[in-house]
């Protein structure tokens, strides 16, 4: 008879998923079914079928879900994250737009969240950090380090929290992961073992356990945030320099990009909004 086991997803590679049991040993899991649902951070229910192998025959109810989507489908990212760390750099210079709804998918799901502004030994900094001053305005906490010095001013925001990294290519969170985590390289070999190494090259995401009440969920940069998921409402109230003025345009169904009577526009006009993060908005709504 196979054995029925409970495990949390801590790797996730195209259809194929680690699940580590809670003694701390790992199975190589596909699901039951064709559609791939499993995101990393799932707990789930495991049928042993090998010596190193089982089946995912189901998910635990999850905390919270990050995803990203479009009018077609959607793309897991992490599951019963409590937090995400968004990591910009100085250099190559990051994309504004994708921060933002970063921030917004993560508003959505109710996620702590943090901005990490990585490279800081570089020059550019001046300019990455002008980029970001609206953010810290709103209240977003902004963490300014470098991953290749030191990391260690990020421990305390790590401490009690599963938090999943997130960001563009080249802003280096793969040096970030590094230096938090000194075994990562060993545990990516004993995985890539596990894995039957080489067969599997798509990383989709990697949880990694800091300590026993602190873990952090690695996975591949994005270009893209596809927010179809969210509608115009959510939006407005995830921009939270916005929510003083919800309800006071002159119309109900105000886009806030071309109406009389704004009450958005106006704060814009004021200077009681950034004015980029306002043309974010109507970037961002546009579509
Ligand atoms: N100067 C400086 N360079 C850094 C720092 N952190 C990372 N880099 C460099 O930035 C480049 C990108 O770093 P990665 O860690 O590979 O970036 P990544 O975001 O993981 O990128 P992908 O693997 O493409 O998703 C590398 O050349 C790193 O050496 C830093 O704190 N300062
Ligand atoms: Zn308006």
């Amino acid at each position: 008879m196979s054995e029925k086991l409970r495990g949390q997803v801590i790797a996730a590679y195209g259809r194929h998923y680690l699940a580590e049991l809670p003694g701390g040993e790992i199975l190589e899991c596909v699901p039951r079914g064709k559609k791939s649902e499993v995101a990393c951070g799932d707990v789930v229910e495991v049928e042993r079928t090998g010596t190193d192998q089982g089946v995912i025959n189901g998910i635990a109810p999850r905390s919270t879900l990050l995803y990203r989507s479009d009018a077609y489908k959607q793309k897991l990212i992490a599951a019963n994250v409590t937090q995400i760390i968004v990591v910009v750099a100085t250099e190559p210079s990051f994309n504004d737009e994708l921060l933002a709804r970063c921030l917004l998918a993560a508003h959505e799901q109710k996620l702590e969240t943090l901005i990490v502004l990585n490279k800081c030994d570089l020059p550019q900094i001046a300019a990455a950090r002008a980029q970001l001053s609206p953010y810290g305005k709103i209240g977003y906490k902004v963490l300014e380090l470098s991953a290749k010095k030191d990391v260690t001013s990020l421990l305390p925001f790590l401490q009690g929290h599963t938090s999943v990294l997130v960001g563009q290519s080249g802003m280096g969170k793969s040096t970030l992961v590094n230096a938090l985590i000194p075994a990562a390289h060993a545990a990516t070999r004993e995985i890539s073992t596990v894995l039957d190494s080489g067969k599997h090259t798509t990383t989709h995401a990697r949880l990694y356990h800091l300590n026993a009440d602190s873990h952090l969920i690695d996975c591949p940069g994005v270009q893209l945030f596809g927010l179809h998921h969210l509608d115009f409402a959510a939006m407005e109230r995830s921009f939270p320099e916005f929510l003083p003025y919800l309800g006071s345009c002159r119309f109900a169904n105000c886009s806030h990009s071309h109406e009389p009577d704004c009450a958005i526009r106006k704060a814009t006009a004021e200077g009681k909004i950034d004015e980029r993060r306002l043309k974010l908005f109507q970037q961002i709504t546009a579509h």
